[in-house]
C-alpha cells in the first residue's frame, strides 16, 4: 500500500532566492483550481481508500503540489540547463522540449540551455554528439513537427558517463523527456550525482504513447496518438462495409498496455472486437474468437477488429521474445497471425470474407501534438521548470486527478499501468462492441 515514505519528494537544499513569479504569488490560495505551495494533494480519493488507512486526515498519504514557488533553490542569472529526449517517438516532445525553453528564458531568465542528441547517448564522448544550444529563436516553431528536434534513442548507458558529461559542461538543471525506461536511467544518474555530492536536479516529464506510467492522468501525445489510431479504424470498417464478408483488421501500438485500442475504438464507435494484452481470449473452439467472428460476419456480412499489438502473445509459437536495447521486450506479430487465422477460419467455414489488414504502426506517433496535448505539454513543461528551479529532483512532474502534482520517480516506475480488465473503461468497451466479456 502506498505510503507517505512512497511519496516523499528529494530536495537539492532551501529555497533562499525570491523567484521572479514571487509577486504573483502572493494572494494565492488553495482553490479547485489552485494549490498553495505548502498544501499537499490526497493521494487516496475515495471514502472507503482513505477510510481503510485508519489515521487522522492530516497522516493521510500526500503529494506535493506543483507550480511555481516563492522562493527558489537556483539563481537563474547562474543556471544551466539540459534537455534529453529519449525512447519512443510521441506526439508533443517538441511541445514539451519548447515549453520548458521559453519558461525557462521568459520567466525565470535561465539562457543557458542545451540539448543533448539522441537519448542519453547524446552525453557519451565515443557517439561524438554535439550539444544543441536551445533559446525561444530555435524552438518557437518546433511545434509544428512531430518527433523530436534532439533526436531520441534506445540502448544502455553508463550512468557515470552521463555526469561526467554534466560536470563538464557544469550542467545545473538536468530535464529527462521519456518513459519507464528513460525514467530508470534518470534515477542511476541521480545515484552518481548523490555519490560525488553535486547539486545537480534531475526532473522528468512522462512520456509515451502507451499510457503505461502509473499514477498519472494520461500520459501527453496518448490523445493525439489515440486520434490518429481512430483514422485507420475508419478506414477498415469502410472496407469491410464495402465487400462481401469483409473483415476490417488494425493492429494498435501500445506493447503491453492496451489504451489506444479501448480509446480509440470508444471513439469511433466502428469496431466489433478489441483485444487487448490485458485480457486474454481463446481463438479456437465454439466459445473461442473465431468461431464469434464467423457467426458475426455471417449474420451482418462485415466485421472490425481491433488488436492491440501486445495482445494474443501467448498464441504466438515460434516467436523467440528478444529484447530491444533498453530491455523491452519484442513482441510477436499478432496482426499477422490474426490476419491468416482469420481467412483460414472463414474459408474452410465456406464464408466468403476479404480481410483487409491495417497496421498504422508509427504513423500515429510521429504525428505533431493535437491542441489539447500541445497545451497539456506547455502546462508539463511550465512544472517541470517551477520544480526544478525550486530544487526538486528524483522526480517526475504529472497531473492526476487534474491537479499538478511531483511524483518520486521510484514510485513512477514501481510498476506499469494496465487497462482494468474489471474497470469501468473495459466495461465501456464491451458495451460498445457488444462483444462477449470472454472468449473461452
Ligand atoms: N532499466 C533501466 N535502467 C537504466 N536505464 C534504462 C533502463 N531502461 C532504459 N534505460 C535508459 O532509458 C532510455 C530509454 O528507455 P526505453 O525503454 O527505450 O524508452 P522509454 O523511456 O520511452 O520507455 C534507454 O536508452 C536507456 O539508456
Ligand atoms: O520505437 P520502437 O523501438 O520500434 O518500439 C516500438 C514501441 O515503442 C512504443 O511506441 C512506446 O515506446 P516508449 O515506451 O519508448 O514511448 C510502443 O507503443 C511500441 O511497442
Ligand atoms: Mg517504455
Amino acid at each position: 500500500m502506498i505510503g507517505h515514505e512512497d511519496l516523499a519528494v528529494r530536495t537539492l537544499g532551501p529555497c533562499r532566492i525570491d523567484s521572479p513569479l514571487a509577486e504573483r504569488l502572493a494572494a494565492r490560495e488553495t482553490t479547485q483550481h489552485s494549490v498553495v505551495e505548502d498544501d499537499r494533494i490526497l493521494f487516496d480519493d475515495t471514502l472507503s481508500m482513505a477510510g481503510v488507512r485508519g489515521v487522522p486526515v492530516g497522516q493521510l498519504p500526500s503529494l506535493e503540489p506543483g507550480g511555481p514557488r516563492q522562493r527558489i533553490y537556483f539563481d537563474p542569472a547562474k543556471t544551466r540547463v539540459g534537455i534529453v529526449t529519449c525512447g519512443g517517438l510521441c506526439p508533443g516532445l517538441n511541445d514539451v522540449i519548447r515549453g520548458l525553453v521559453l519558461e525557462l528564458c521568459r520567466h525565470y531568465g535561465v539562457r543557458r540551455i542545451v540539448g543533448f542528441r539522441n537519448g542519453y547517448r547524446g552525453f557519451i564522448p565515443h557517439y561524438g554528439e554535439d550539444v544543441v544550444d536551445l533559446s525561444p529563436e530555435v524552438v518557437q516553431h518546433i511545434d509544428d513537427e512531430g518527433g523530436t528536434i534532439l533526436g531520441t534513442s534506445r540502448g544502455m548507458q553508463d550512468p557515470e558517463e552521463i555526469v561526467d558529461a554534466l560536470e563538464r559542461l557544469a550542467i545545473n538543471i538536468l530535464f529527462v523527456i521519456g518513459g519507464d525506461g528513460t525514467i530508470r536511467g534518470a534515477m542511476e544518474v541521480v545515484r552518481v550525482i548523490g555519490e560525488r555530492g553535486l547539486k545537480i536536479a534531475v526532473v522528468g516529464v512522462p512520456k509515451t504513447i502507451d499510457n503505461d506510467i502509473p499514477y498519472i492522468d494520461q500520459s501527453f501525445g496518448f490523445q493525439t496518438a489515440m486520434s490518429e489510431a481512430t483514422k485507420s479504424i475508419h478506414a477498415a470498417s469502410v472496407e469491410a462495409r464495402s465487400a462481401p464478408g469483409g473483415v476490417g483488421l488494425v493492429k494498435l501500438m501500445g506493447r503491453h498496455s492496451g489504451f489506444i485500442a479501448c480509446y480509440s475504438t470508444l471513439a469511433k464507435d466502428d469496431a466489433d472486437y478489441v483485444l487487448i494484452p490485458e485480457v486474454p481470449f481463446a481463438l479456437q473452439g465454439e466459445g473461442g474468437f473465431l468461431e464469434h467472428l464467423r457467426r458475426r460476419v455471417e449474420d451482418r456480412g462485415h466485421a472490425v477488429v481491433v488488436v492491440a499489438e501486445g495482445a494474443g502473445q501467448e498464441h504466438i509459437e515460434e516467436h523467440e521474445p528478444g529484447r530491444d536495447a533498453s530491455g523491452n521486450v519484442r513482441l510477436g506479430d499478432i496482426g499477422r497471425l490474426m490476419r491468416r487465422l482469420i481467412t483460414e477460419h472463414l474459408d474452410d467455414a465456406k464464408v466468403e470474407n476479404n480481410v483487409r489488414y491495417f497496421d498504422p504502426s508509427y504513423a500515429i506517433r510521429s504525428v505533431p501534438a493535437n491542441p489539447y496535448d500541445s497545451a497539456y505539454c506547455l502546462r508539463l513543461a511550465h512544472a517541470a521548470v517551477h520544480a526544478a528551479m525550486a530544487g526538486r529532483t528524483e522526480v517526475i512532474v504529472a497531473r492526476r486527478r487534474r491537479r499538478f502534482v511531483h511524483i518520486p520517480m521510484a514510485l513512477a516506475v514501481s510498476r506499469r499501468n494496465h487497462v482494468d480488465p474489471l474497470g469501468d473503461l473495459w466495461m465501456s468497451v464491451l458495451e460498445a462492441t457488444g462483444q462477449p466479456v470472454r472468449f473461452e
